[in-house]
């Protein structure tokens, strides 16, 4: 059915709206809806407001009578079944695109796959001597899916206060491009199935930290920023967990070493998201946030809370080199980036201006990369920790002479703690003669 003129003139509004807005796909987005709403009726999943929303279209009338006006109206059903074939496809790519973006918006996808980088080096650490890619290639995939439904649970949650920001009112759901019942059902379906990724290809220890993780943001993270400033540190819990979760799916286990990346997470998040929240204070309040630097008029504790945790990160260089998880020349890189954020945050806490801010948050951009390539391209791969202990590495573990003189499980974990406490480079014949079949006894190629 044609709207009649009051709907009209609404949808007039909604089209010189569309228009002058930042986001002039809506027309596409609302001709895409036609091909699913065969009796002239937009998508059911949409609430009323979102449905008034997509009443614009730019598909041309199919009838003569309708004019310019009926081109703001809904597609009829008897003339969208004559539509060619070719126009149909056309929407149907249309619609794939509008849902496509509002997904890869609603998972905030550069953030998940800043996640994801955090989690492949936590893996990569993690993997000893020989990283399994196709491991890594689950575990990153399991990673973006559950930090994907994190996200887009995490706007659903937001949407109000969303809306009041300058920063965040285009999202997809304060937008009205998409359904609550639909971004919920994206979240949780790409949710379980990253977990059970997770679960099936690397281990469940991964798929439990993800889980965990994603309840973390979502339902404590997230109601909190409305009640306490604490938020910032449960945040940074939350984005300290993935490079563990990628350790853990590499080595099957927690352990010392592994927490190396994640502190650093921990606490390079602190200035980064003092400086955002200092920078974004008016949209903060705006939005109803209780962030740390809303009660510090003068910025000056913000500052001095990003020093101090830009401090913590000093020792972290040293700590990968002196347990064996990288090289000297991590310590010297680490130190030297370390104190470049420190300096940045010290000029904020002298001179809080927005300047000094943004410098900071730009320094913090460019710490994070800077550390992780340096572990990795400096990391040592025999470090002992992601060796021992875990079943499905056995075939890392170095021969030595006086194993195979006992017993097979007294062999094995003498052999674990002899990695433990001396790691060495393995002979490469070790790889040939066993890689195919893990469970067979390590064979002697040592002279007896
Ligand atoms: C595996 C897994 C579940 C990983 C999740 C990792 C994750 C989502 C980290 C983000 C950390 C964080 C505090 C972001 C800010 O959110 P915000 O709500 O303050 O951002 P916003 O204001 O832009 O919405």
């Amino acid at each position: 059915m044609w709207r009649n003129s009051a709907t009209v003139s609404f949808s007039s509004k909604l089209l010189s709206y569309s228009s002058s807005s930042a986001n002039p796909n809506y027309f596409h987005y609302a001709s895409a809806f036609s091909i699913f709403s065969p009796n002239g009726v937009v998508d059911q999943a949409l609430s009323p407001s979102h449905q008034r929303f997509y009443c614009s279209s730019a598909v041309p009338s199919p009838s003569p009578s309708s004019g310019s006006v009926i081109k703001l109206g809904f597609l009829a059903n008897k003339s969208d079944a004559y539509l060619p074939l070719s126009l149909k496809a056309r929407d149907a790519v249309q619609l794939a695109r509008h849902y496509g973006r509002c997904y890869w918006e609603l998972s905030k996808a550069r953030l998940s796959m800043l996640v994801v980088a955090t989690s492949g080096t936590g893996y990569v650490l993690g993997s000893g001597n020989a990283v399994d890619l196709a491991g890594l290639c689950y575990t990153c995939a399991g990673t973006m899916m559950v930090a994907a439904s994190a996200n887009s649970l995490n706007q659903v949650f937001e949407i109000n206060n969303d809306a009041k920001m300058k920063r965040t009112r285009l999202r997809p759901l304060p937008s009205g491009r998409i359904a609550i019942p639909h971004a919920v059902t994206w979240a949780s379906s790409v949710g379980f199935a990253g977990t059970a990724l997770l679960a099936c290809k690397a281990n469940m220890l991964a798929a439990g930290l993800a889980a965990s993780n994603l309840v973390l943001y979502a339902f404590v993270y997230t109601p909190l920023k409305q009640v306490h400033p604490v938020n910032t540190w449960v945040g940074a819990v939350v984005g300290a967990i993935p490079p563990l979760l990628g350790w853990a799916a590499a080595s099957g286990q927690i352990s010392l070493n592994g927490l190396i990346l994640p502190a650093a997470l921990y606490f390079w998040q602190i200035p980064h998201f003092m400086a955002l929240a200092y920078l974004c204070r008016d949209d903060y309040a705006a939005g109803g946030y209780r962030m740390f630097s809303l009660a510090d008029a003068s910025g000056r504790r913000t500052a001095a809370v990003a020093f101090r945790n830009c401090l913590y990160l000093i020792p972290l260089g040293f700590i990968a080199y002196d347990w064996g998880v990288a090289s000297g020349w991590f310590c010297v890189e680490s130190s030297v980036i370390t104190l470049a954020i420190s300096a940045a945050a010290f000029s904020f806490y002298r001179d809080r201006t927005t300047q000094k801010a943004r410098r900071m948050f730009h320094a913090s951009l460019l710490y994070l990369p800077v550390f992780m390539s340096g572990l990795l391209f400096h990391r040592l791969s025999d470090n002992p920790q992601c060796l021992a202990e875990n079943p499905n590495r056995i075939i890392e573990l170095p021969s030595f002479p006086e194993a195979v003189t006992e017993s097979e499980e007294d062999d094995q974990k003498k052999k674990v703690r002899y990695v433990t406490a001396v790691p060495q480079r393995r002979a490469p014949v070790a790889y040939a003669s066993i890689a195919p079949f893990p469970f067979l006894p390590v064979p002697s190629y040592v002279d007896q």
